[in-house]
């Protein structure tokens, strides 16, 4: 039998996409399921691919199947299955043998994997779902550099490439890869909910149908705002149902899944002490639309909403405009990642990186790579090129944040887009307050603007 270069653990929607994947590219993959029945599904509907393909039923025919040293790629659930497969191959791999994690990991496993077990491991992010993992994702490693040359010339080949150059890079050590995979889907839940408050807006402030959506997002498709996120949105909102004769859009019940990246991002932003208001208003966003039962309770309580008279191009430079903050926070989240863990994360690699392929794409990627490329430490706040579109926009976003506000519309995200923008743009701020309250109940102590004193106290005004 001949020697399959890679092995690949879990034929779901992206594994066997992957596997798919690696076999058009003129590499020969040996896969193994834990249901043995969807391996032979999969060879058998995998056509003239079916030759670069090797089928095993057992995890020693899978280790029998490659060659050495070994590189097998896990595309299981994260957590505890991931813990359970290493175990499991284990007893039939030899100590070179690596281990490729491509699931969606927290990359606090992937740190303890590295460190607890006894062989080559790399963590790496997969982005694109079904048809990027198919035809190209965008793909983020983390590890040992000489461990992903290993690998390279195989998820370079399937990656997505922007402009001939592969959107699969290391983006650092350790657990990097799956800590960047984590904000790139902050970013994807904060752009998602974004365009659903657009949506919301459209729907029920200003009474548009479902298609007359859908063709308002392919026409901002053609423009600053391109993106698959908002490709997407357009042909999700132009769907038909057969069944009820309407918008698809209508009969979709309005609870959002979440599989936990968003939650960690916002989590480990906690941990980091760095600002992604609008990424945390988007996984907040994401929990109360679980609490469907509460808020028909309130909506009967507290009565409906009032309609809004905004024009459509405010509500594109709106997004436009949060849209740019939200990627602000997401890159600062990564730099001071990138200082906490001693990683040697770059923007500009990471920007490049998600040009194509990835969930995020966006025609802004590549503008956002160039500014990282001119100035990586800066903010894209500060970026010229961003700074300008912010300064054209933020009106924009301000007009829509009232509207919605005083009609009683929620758009969380982008009221958080704001906040952040008139906060960070305050010169003086009001934590002087705070200060003086945290010494005056707690002796704390604060700064004197003036000299520069530290450790100061009152006196305060019952003192
Ligand atoms: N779907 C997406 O768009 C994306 C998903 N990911 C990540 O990729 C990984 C796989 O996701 P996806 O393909 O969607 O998942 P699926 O649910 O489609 O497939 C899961 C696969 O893992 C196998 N599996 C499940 N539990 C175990 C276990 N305990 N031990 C061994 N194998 C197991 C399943 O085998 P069986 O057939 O026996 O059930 C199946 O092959 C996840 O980490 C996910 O977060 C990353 C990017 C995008
Ligand atoms: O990683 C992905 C895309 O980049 C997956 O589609 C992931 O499942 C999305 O997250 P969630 O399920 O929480 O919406």
């Amino acid at each position: 039998m001949a020697r399959a270069d890679i092995g690949l653990i879990g034929l779901g929607t992206m594994g066997s996409a992957l596997a798919l994947n690696i076999a058009e590219k003129g590499f020969t993959v040996a896969v193994w399921n834990r249901t043995t029945e969807k391996t032979h599904a999969f060879v058998e509907e995998a056509g003239d691919l079916a030759a670069n393909v090797i089928a095993t039923d057992t995890l020693e025919d899978l280790a029998a199947a490659l060659k050495g040293p070994r590189a097998i790629i896990l595309m299981v659930p994260a957590g505890q299955p991931v813990d359970d497969q290493i175990e499991a191959l284990d007893p039939y791999l030899g100590p070179d043998d690596m281990v490729i994690d491509a699931g969606n990991a927290n990359f606090r496993d992937t740190m303890r994997r590295m460190e607890v077990l006894e062989r080559p491991f790399l963590g790496i992010g997969v982005s694109g779902g079904e048809d990027g993992a198919r035809h190209g994702p965008a793909i983020m490693g983390g590890g040992d550099p000489d461990l992903w040359a290993r690998v390279a010339p195989i998820l370079t080949a399937i990656a997505a490439s922007f402009e001939g150059t592969p959107c699969a890079n290391l983006m650092g050590e350790n657990g990097a890869g799956h800590f960047v995979k984590a904000v790139h889907n902050g970013i994807e839940y904060a752009d998602m909910q974004l365009i659903a408050e657009v949506y919301g807006l459209m729907r029920d402030g200003l009474a548009m149908e479902a298609p007359q959506v859908g063709e308002v997002f392919e026409g901002w498709n053609n423009g600053r705002l391109s993106s698959f996120l908002i490709e997407t949105s357009a042909k999700v909102a132009l769907a038909h149902d057969t069944a009820t004769d309407g918008p698809l859009l209508d009969v979709i019940v309005d609870a959002a899944g979440q599989k936990g990246t968003g939650r960690w991002t916002a989590i480990e932003a906690q941990h980091l002490g760095t600002p992604i208001p609008v990424i945390e208003a988007a996984v907040a966003a994401r929990n109360m639309s679980a609490q469907r039962g509460l808020r028909a309770d309130l909506a009967a309580t507290f009565g409906g909403v009032d309609r809004i008279d905004i024009p459509i191009d405010i509500l594109e430079a709106a997004l436009t405009c949060g849209k740019i903050l939200c990627y602000a926070q997401g890159f600062d989240m990564l730099r001071a990642a990138a200082r906490a863990f001693d990683w040697s994360l770059k923007p500009e690699v990471i920007a490049r990186n998600w040009r194509a392929g990835c969930i995020i794409r966006s025609a802004m990627l590549d503008d956002m790579a160039e500014a990282f490329e001119a100035a990586p430490d800066t903010t894209l706040m500060a970026a010229p090129y961003f700074s300008d579109i912010l300064s054209e926009t933020i009106g924009a976003l301000r007009q829509t944040v009232i509207a919605a506000t005083s009609a009683g519309l929620p758009v969380p995200a982008m009221a958080a887009a704001l906040a952040y923008f008139d906060t960070m743009r305050q010169a003086r701020g009001t934590a002087n307050m705070i200060q003086g309250q945290r010494d005056y109940f707690g002796l704390h102590g604060f700064v004197r603007m003036d000299t520069g004193d530290k450790d100061q106290h009152g006196p305060w005004a019952d003192d």
